[in-house]
């Protein structure tokens, strides 16, 4: 084995809730872990401005100092927080190599996928600007949507999460207008009937965004226009959300685990296993369905005890740690 070639008992990929989780649990029994943060040191929640939903803070939390907070929490049990990237995995042998920025190999006894998910957004100037100030465009109503009680919103989407979503937002708002770009929904048809059967959603087919409009602080209105008809009116709105899906980011990994149709990892239900002995997943990445802070720390507290589980029956000198339930 040559010199640069680093081992180590639990290398954790992420550094969202779910992976920061992981690493308090795999370093409070004694696994060593190493996570490496990625491109968005503190993952989704960085792009927050509040939680308001995570137990344990009362008064909420923004989501930057939230994460803080759980980076702090891991290095307090002394795991190795460390910036990079993986760019390559292969788990086809008993050891499970990744590498890091393509220079850097290393040797795993378990690893611990928390690359959670990117949202999609629609990627017009004005929608980032706002997204980025905070100021009214989600991409998560059950996240943000109490932000936006009795009040009016847009939300953009066609599929079975923007109808969930736009159904969640209509129990809140006062009025929900959706934007479907073609003349149907591409959601099944239970989920379509349930928003069309909803006194404050309304509906507008074969219509698109043109421009989230604002004060330069916060979301006013959103001017759409027909894509048939070419005509622009403007929607009275202080949230835009939008919900047209979310890539999970697995495509490292796709040619060693079982990935869905749309590339979440697969796991073994109830638990944090992969088909790959030794890798285990938490978070988003596995998650198509719940996608909050508090259910990746969960299943990154699952993981790093699964993680635990297959040490010590590999390895009869590693002893489960006691600690880990203390
Ligand atoms: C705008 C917004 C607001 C939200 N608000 C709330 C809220 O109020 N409450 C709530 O419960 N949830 C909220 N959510 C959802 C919540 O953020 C996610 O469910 C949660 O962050 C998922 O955690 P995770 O650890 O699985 O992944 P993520 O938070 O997505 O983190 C993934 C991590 O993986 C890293 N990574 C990815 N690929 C690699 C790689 N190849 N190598 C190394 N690292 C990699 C990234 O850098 C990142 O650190 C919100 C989401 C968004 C987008």
């Amino acid at each position: 084995m040559s010199e640069s070639i680093e081992k180590v008992k639990c290398l954790i990929i992420g550094s969202g809730p779910a992976g920061y989780t992981a690493a308090i649990y795999a370093a409070r029994a004694n696994m060593k872990p190493v996570l490496y943060q990625g491109m968005q040191p503190g993952g989704q929640l960085t792009t927050t401005n509040e939680v308001e939903n995570f137990p344990g803070y009362p008064q909420g939390i923004t989501g930057p100092e939230m994460m803080i907070e759980l980076q702090k929490q891991a290095e307090r049990f002394e795991a190795d927080i460390r910036d990079g990237w993986i760019t390559k995995v292969d788990f086809s042998g008993d050891v499970h190599k990744v590498w890091v920025n393509d220079v850097k190999e290393i040797h795993c006894d378990t690893v611990i996928i928390s690359t959670g998910a990117s949202a999609k957004y629609l990627g017009i100037d004005s929608e980032q600007k706002y997204l980025k100030l905070g100021g009214g465009v989600s991409a998560c109503a059950v996240c943000d949507g109490f932000f936006y009680r009795n009040q009016e919103v847009v939300i953009v989407g066609a599929g079975d999460s923007a109808c969930e979503e736009a159904h969640y937002l209509s129990k809140l708002c006062k009025k929900v207008t959706m934007l479907v770009r073609r003349d149907e929904f591409r959601a099944s048809k239970i989920m379509a009937d349930r928003v069309m059967n909803t006194e404050n959603i309304e509906i507008l087919f074969n219509t698109e965004t043109d421009e989230v409009l604002g004060d330069g602080q916060v979301v006013t209105g959103v001017r759409v226009f027909n894509n048939k008809t070419n005509e622009k009116h403007e929607i009275p709105a202080t949230g835009f959300f939008v919900a047209i899906g979310h890539k999970p980011n697995t495509d490292i990994f796709k040619e060693y685990l079982k990935l869905d149709e749309t590339g979440y990892i697969i796991n073994v239900p109830g638990t944090s296993k992969t088909n790959v002995e030794g890798v285990f997943v938490s978070g988003d990445a596995a998650d198509h369905v719940y996608r909050q802070a508090v259910t990746a720390a969960g299943t990154g507290c699952m993981a790093a005890l699964d993680a635990e589980r297959y040490l010590a029956a590999k390895d009869s000198t590693f002893e489960i740690s006691t600690s880990t339930y203390n």
